[in-house]
């Protein structure tokens, strides 16, 4: 990537930003290669919601990924180039094969140093590499250059515009472009989004019934975990809804950051009409700076309903031999991937409790430094899926999961997040999810078995766990 160094106040309306596209394009021409051109503009502080709702049009690709906690929340929309894989145990490295290659053939410039600043590469991966017939909605694995790209970090935002110029592009047009874009930007607002819109009333009460299937399939594996055929598999239930009208993407999505702001706000959409989107607790792998973190999060109970009660079940949660064996084995399989990677995980000695506002999790943040020439991207496909989604050992757990359940997992509890330019990245699981189309929706939960485990229990938590997305879903 070539950071060309520039006034950072750039305007789009300045004739130096109309030549750094002109610039590009002669590279384009003399390397005989499409080149990416990148503009990072600092705006005022703005909502990237907002701006997803004022210029996302139907058929643009986008992805949404907001941490409320950071205060920070990215959108990016429309596609620059986007890199699909159908189906293959190679796409993790030819994800990163693709994104390599565009870096070395992108010229950047403007606000470089801002968060968020520069191109960035939106992912998303299929739980499963062999797809299953109907093919899904989302190929295994998507990688998405955005046209446009606002961040919010704090107090500061930035715009990015990726252009992939070749010698016949019309750069008048791509430019007006921009400006066109910019003044939408600048006038997409939150109050449009406010109120909060209440969720859907019919749907509030409704009791989940866990299909029988999903009872019988934890039985069953409780029956292999007794014959030592498995240690630990985590099953998941997949519920169909029609709602009266289309779902509301954004304003699902802006319920869902308010109803869970501990969790990572997320959707992607295939510019077809289909959107995954949802509210995870669970972080897979985050690199800033060449410091990595990746979460153990497993074991689980419900909050309480007075903070007496909720001390309570935090406390059994802590004790549980049972719930601690579920989630040691999550942190074994991290730091034995890690350390094969060359890498030195360092884990708190203690057990943590993410409480989240419906349900709470051990959790253990696991770090470690990332040595020199390891992609990103490498270590996530060493790392999904981890037993906290898949199980131990984790190749009979898929072949299980396969087996008992009757719905295709899809980008349910997969890697989602982005890549920038230096290998900053941010990836989280898939969990707490849905599939929406037009006025349906998919939801989808799991829970971990062990030996132990009790059906009723895990009922309980998958119920517990639907209801995160019921509840947003307008
Ligand atoms: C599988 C899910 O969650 C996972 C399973 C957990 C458990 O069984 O305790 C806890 C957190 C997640 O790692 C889900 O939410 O669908």
């Amino acid at each position: 990537m070539l950071v060309v160094p520039s006034d950072t106040n750039m305007k789009p309306d300045r004739k130096d930003l109309y030549q750094f596209l002109v610039a590009c394009q002669q590279v384009s021409v003399e390397k005989e290669c499409p080149q990416i051109a990148t503009l990072s503009l600092e705006l005022p502080p703005l909502d990237p919601l907002a701006v997803l709702q004022a210029i996302a049009q139907p058929e643009d690709p986008h992805f949404y990924f907001e941490n409320g906690n950071k205060g920070e929340a990215i959108a990016a929309i429309g596609a620059a180039i986007t890199f699909h894989v159908p189906s293959g145990s190679a796409r993790f490295v030819k994800a990163q094969t693709f994104i390599q290659s565009c870096l070395a053939n992108t010229i950047t410039t403007g606000a470089t140093d801002l968060p968020f600043a520069g191109p960035h590469f939106f992912c998303n991966f299929t739980f499963f590499d062999d797809l299953r017939p109907p093919e899904s909605a989302f190929p295994c694995a998507t990688v998405l250059l955005p046209r446009w790209q606002v961040a919010r970090c704090r107090n500061r935002s930035v715009f990015v515009a990726n252009f992939s110029l070749s010698p016949r592009d019309n750069i008048k047009a791509l430019h007006q472009d921009l400006c066109n874009k910019l003044t939408q930007i600048r006038w997409a607002n939150s109050r449009w989004l406010d109120p909060v819109n209440f969720p859907n009333q019919s749907f509030q009460n409704h009791d989940f019934k866990p299909t029988a299937n999903f009872r019988k399939s934890v039985y069953s594996a409780l029956n292999r975990i007794n014959n030592k055929t498995l240690n630990k598999i985590v099953l998941a239930d997949a519920i169909d809804l029609n709602f009266p009208r289309p779902i509301n993407l954004v304003k699902s999505l802006n319920n869902l950051r308010r109803l869970y702001p501990d969790c990572y706000t997320f959707a992607t959409g295939n510019g077809g009409g289909t959107n995954f989107i949802g509210a995870s607790p669970e972080r897979l792998l985050a690199i800033y700076n060449h410091q990595l973190t990746t979460d153990a999060l497993a074991g689980s109970a419900p909050r309480g309903k007075t903070s007496g009660e909720d001390a309570e079940l935090a406390k059994l949660l802590l004790s549980s031999d049972k719930e601690i064996h579920e989630h040691r084995v999550v942190i074994d399989f991290i730091c034995d991937r890690l350390t094969r990677l060359g890498l030195t995980p360092k884990v708190p000695p203690q057990l943590l409790l993410l409480q989240l506002s419906n349900i709470q999790h051990l959790w253990t943040p696991i770090q470690s430094t990332l040595p020199p020439g390891i992609h990103p991207l490498d270590i996530l496909a060493d790392l999904h899926p981890t037993p906290a989604v898949a199980g131990v050992p984790r190749d009979t757990a898929c072949q299980e999961i396969r087996r008992y359940e009757a719905f295709d997992r899809g980008l349910y509890a997969a890697p989602l997040g982005w890549i920038d330019g230096y290998g900053n990245c941010e990836f989280i699981v898939g969990i707490r999810s849905a599939l929406i189309e037009g006025d349906r929706a998919r939801l989808y939960a799991g829970a971990g078995i062990v030996a132990g485990s009790d059906p009723d229990k895990e009922l309980a938590e998958v119920q517990l766990k639907l209801k995160t997305l019921l509840k947003a879903l307008v």
